[in-house]
């Protein structure tokens, strides 16, 4: 059997980050504006090591590679902060979080606001809650559908942010989410790429909702040069009490 030569990198045992993806972690995170301590560079590759483990016994991420994770979960989810930073104790809704994304890495480099991780599926609420316990992050697990939540008194117009990533078309978000707001609350849709279409019909739906359009960014995913884009609303009136409507509903007849 051959040895390594002199020049060969030590390869990191499997589900640690290896030092290139520490070093493409940092390099990302900066170019997003997020200078990472190393304490939370460490929270990172722990976030890395548990989210191998938990893909190995559920369907968590359709991402198994370094690269990809690093950059297109990690660092892509730190893009919600492009809307503009939050006060220390604001209560942030991650609706969908599926395997905690943007929640667990907003938590580590905002270790200030509180979070509730929502999503459909309780066994990923329950990798999410169990994640944030072990490595001393402030989320809280929610397992439900957006529709029956946002109906639930312990949750509506209770939150100062909603964010939400790769989840649903806009006029979507804005059903589910605005009723979870307290009035002057933001939305923060994280989008690949929003399409004139969706965003005229999401800020229609809006409208019927209590929303208006506060800001919207665009730029591109660190490294990569994907497209991004962040669409913020603002709760200005209260919901009407009809909406959300049963779940499904607003996914097949979307507002707007
Ligand atoms: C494509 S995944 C995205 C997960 C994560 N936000 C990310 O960016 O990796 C969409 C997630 O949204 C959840 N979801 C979709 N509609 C929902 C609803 N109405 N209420 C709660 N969760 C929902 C699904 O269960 C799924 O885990």
């Amino acid at each position: 059997m051959m040895s390594a030569g002199p020049e060969s990198p030590p390869s990191a045992p499997p589900g640690t980050l290896s030092e290139a993806g520490r070093a493409l972690l940092r390099q990302a995170a900066e170019e997003a504006g997020v200078a990472l301590s190393d304490s939370q560079q460490e929270a990172f590759a722990q976030l890395y090591r548990r989210l191998l483990a938990g893909s190995a016994q559920m369907n968590l991420t359709a991402l198994h590679d370094e690269r990809d994770i690093v950059l297109k979960h990690f660092v892509d989810s730190l893009g919600c902060l492009a809307a503009g930073d939050w006060p220390a104790g604001a209560s942030v809704l991650d609706l969908g979080t599926g395997a905690g994304f943007p929640a667990l890495p907003l938590a580590i480099v905002r270790p200030q606001l509180r979070i509730t991780a929502l999503d459909a599926t309780a066994k990923k609420v329950a990798f999410v809650a169990r994640t944030a316990e072990e490595l001393g992050l402030p989320v809280t697990g929610l397992a439900g559908r957006a529709e029956e939540i946002g109906r639930d008194p312990e949750h509506r117009g209770r939150y100062d942010v909603v964010v939400t990533r790769a989840v649903a078309a806009l006029p979507v978000l804005a059903e589910l989410a605005l009723p979870l707001l307290k009035l002057g609350g933001t939305l923060v849709a994280q989008k690949a790429q929003l399409s004139q279409e969706e965003r005229e019909a999401g800020l229609r739906a809006a409208a019927q909702v209590g929303g208006e359009l506060a800001s919207e960014w665009s730029g591109s995913l660190p490294v990569l040069s994907d497209p991004r884009s962040l669409i913020v609303l603002r709760k200005v009136a209260q919901t009407p009490e009809t909406y959300p409507r049963r779940t499904g509903i607003p996914n097949k007849r979307p507002l707007g």
